[in-house]
């Protein structure tokens, strides 16, 4: 970055500064588009050498920034669209899944359908205890028969042991820590299946370690903190923890954070997500996983992924982007998303999978029946 192209916020008490650029390796926002507005009138660029003078303001400006964030994230402070035009264009433009099914099955008409799914929204409701996030038994008997139908993938921020703890269906594949940690099902599909196995951030492994436990011991005094081992990725709870205290969760976490750049952090819902710097998130999972399953380069292939987080909006940017199948975003309220459809809550996700699967069973039939009809032709005509 030059000195010219480095605009930085002024500083002004008790403002909100965007220093997430100049922070390296613990940016909030990927992009521009996500970066909260510039205030006009309140920039001017600075050298080099007063942005390291200004570390100070850069590391409280950092845990500014998270606490909008974490406020923002936290429905106390998410402000109901108007009952009106907010609320309807964002319908319009990510109708329900539900209403809109038959279009979607036309649209794969022809093509192998392969299923992604996150887990915690998606086929949990989110509760207050990350270790109590089951799943309903209904929901597993509907993800167990999907995959005799599709090729399914759970697509998790969680550690895999504890996904697969959580699903307990041998026959799928598995992508956990945001993707870091894939590995084929252990039964059904074919047999090379079983030989997949792919980690990415392997390499991070003992710092990974070291966070957690740092983190372990620097949020100990926060009541309600949860930090959680992901394996190659750390999950820093906020959920339980009175709003009055983010802060100094905020910057408890920032404390540990600043000595290692090589780590990024994110948010997900009520939760910072902390993880290696590598280019690679759910989207590169599920393009690996694509790749896996043979459909690398095909045209006849069409993604389905179903999430309600922000760290999905990569895998629904990636189906964007190749213009094959969709994204599902499960939310309740209108989100910047890059999904093309939506779904309220786990409910709706279990009704959705439900009708694919029946709509499914019911296409076989029909074929099978054609198939059937066209050998008694057959046998009927005259040699
Ligand atoms: O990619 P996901 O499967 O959606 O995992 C993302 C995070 O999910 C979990 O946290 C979320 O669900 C919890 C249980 O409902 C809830 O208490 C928490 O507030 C949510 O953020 C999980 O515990 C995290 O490790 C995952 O990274």
């Amino acid at each position: 970055m030059t000195k010219q192209n480095m605009v930085v916020a002024e500083a002004k008490p008790g403002m909100t500064l965007d220093l997430s650029m100049a922070v390296s390796g613990s940016s909030l926002f990927n992009t521009a588009a996500q970066r909260p507005p510039a205030v006009p009138g309140t920039y001017f660029t600075i050298s080099q050498k007063q942005l390291l003078q200004n570390l100070e303001i850069n590391n409280g400006a950092r845990i500014n920034t998270w606490l909008d964030t974490m406020r923002s994230s936290s429905p106390t402070h998410i402000k109901a669209p108007p009952l009106s035009d907010g609320q309807n264009s964002w319908i319009l433009r990510h109708p329900s899944a539900l209403d809109v099914f038959d279009e979607i099955t036309t649209a794969s008409k022809g093509k192998q359908i392969v299923m992604f799914l996150d887990y915690d929204g998606t086929l949990s409701p989110i509760v207050e205890d990350p270790d109590r996030a089951f799943m309903s038994d209904a929901m597993r008997a509907t993800v167990r028969k999907l995959a005799r139908y599709f090729p399914t993938a759970i697509v998790s921020g969680r550690c895999r042991d504890k996904v697969y703890s959580f699903v307990r269906l041998a026959e799928l594949y598995y992508a956990g820590s945001h993707g870091m940690d894939i590995k084929g099902p252990s039964k059904g599909y074919n047999k090379d299946a079983e030989s997949v196995l792919f980690q990415p951030a392997s390499e991070f492994l003992p710092m990974i370690d070291e966070v957690y436990k740092a983190l372990m011991e620097v949020t100990k005094s926060t009541p309600g903190a949860i930090v959680e081992n992901n394996k190659f990725c750390v999950s820093v709870h906020f959920r339980c923890v009175d709003e009055k205290k983010w802060i100094e969760l905020a910057k408890q976490v920032g404390s540990v954070l600043e000595r290692y750049p090589s780590l990024r952090l994110s948010q997900g819902r009520k939760v910072f997500e902390i993880r290696p710097t590598i280019k690679w998130d759910k989207g590169k999972a599920l393009e690996f996983l694509l790749e896996s399953l043979g459909y690398a380069n095909n045209a006849d292939v069409f993604p389905v992924y179903i999430g309600d987080d922000r760290t999905d909006e990569d895998a629904f940017k990636v189906l964007r982007e190749r213009g094959q199948g969709f994204g599902i975003l499960v939310s309740k309220i209108p989100k910047d998303t890059n999904a093309s459809y939506s779904l309220q809550e786990p409910s709706e996700v279990m009704a959705f999978l439900r009708r694919l699967v029946g709509w499914k069973k019911m296409s076989l039939r029909r074929h099978f029946r054609m198939r059937r009809r066209v050998e008694e032709i057959k046998m009927s005509l005259p040699n």
